[in-house]
């Protein structure tokens, strides 16, 4: 039986750099933002998001998170400005989150964890595939977005409306017509650095650009994300909770930002 990474205290982020040694690299996430250490770079341009609700396919229970793919075939979903250079589709995006409202993030902002954090997952169109950008250090760019707690996310809630039925391990059902746009906040103003997937094989090819201001969660939209399960079917149940990577040394990056 495949003992596989995951999140328990046997096989959590602690122990990662056994089978992945890039856990002690050089670039990589989450880490902590500390705003005023940050440099505001006026020659970074505005991110642009360009979504096609119609590219979403499907929702699934990875065994890790959740995530809602998107059929990235044409640049009809995609990232452009910001602190890249040519375009990125969307591939898919997912969450991070804890078992209870005081953790969960995986960056942290001046130490502070957020409950839930989402990932968009988005690959350089100047590599044929997402499989082929993964590794390349300019492969991947990553949009973060935090969930702060209050006032219930209706459009957040249709993302949750959907969780009956990827409640265990390798479950999936079709997610059509979800625009991500709708889980974005008013403002744009970002935080960039060169950092790594934060799951095993952690590889070093992400742009993180990590948005300033949160959208807002409920707490019983949060004890939501925490009925899904880690396991499958006919495994011992285990609930989906503390699905994050800690904070990892900065090593010397710099970390710029958008605004001033
Ligand atoms: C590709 C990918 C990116 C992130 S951040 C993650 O958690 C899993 O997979
Ligand atoms: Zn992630």
């Amino acid at each position: 039986m495949s003992h596989g990474w995951g999140y328990g205290p046997s096989n959590g982020p602690d122990k990662w750099e056994i089978e992945y040694p890039i856990a002690n690299g050089p670039r990589q996430s989450p880490i902590d933002i500390i705003p005023r250490e940050a440099q505001f770079d006026s020659s970074l341009k505005a991110l642009k998001l360009r979504y096609d609700p119609s590219n979403s396919t499907g929702i699934l229970n990875n065994g890790h998170s959740f995530q809602v793919d998107f059929t990235d075939d044409k640049d009809s979903s995609t990232l452009t400005g910001g602190p890249i250079t040519g375009t990125y589709r969307l591939r898919q995006f997912h969450f991070h989150w804890g078992g209870s409202d005081e953790r969960g993030s995986e960056h942290t902002v001046n130490g502070i964890k957020f409950p839930c954090e989402l990932h968009l997952v988005h690959w350089n169109t100047k590599y044929p595939s997402f499989g082929e950008a993964a590794p390349q250090p300019d492969g991947l760019a990553v949009v973060g977005v935090f969930l702060k707690i209050g006032a219930a996310n209706p459009r957040l809630q249709k993302v949750l409306d959907a969780f009956e039925a990827i409640r265990s391990k390798g479950k999936q059902t079709t997610f059509p017509g979800f625009d991500p746009k709708t889980l974005l906040p008013g403002s744009l103003d970002y935080w960039t650095y060169d950092g790594s997937l934060t799951t095993p094989p952690l590889l070093e090819s992400v742009t993180w650009i990590v948005l300033r201001d949160p959208i807002s969660v409920s707490p019983a939209q949060m004890a939501m994300f925490r009925s899904l399960m880690f396991s499958g079917d006919g495994e011992a149940p285990c609930c989906m909770v503390d699905n994050y990577r800690p904070p990892q040394p900065l090593k010397g990056r710099a970390v710029r930002a958008s605004f001033k």
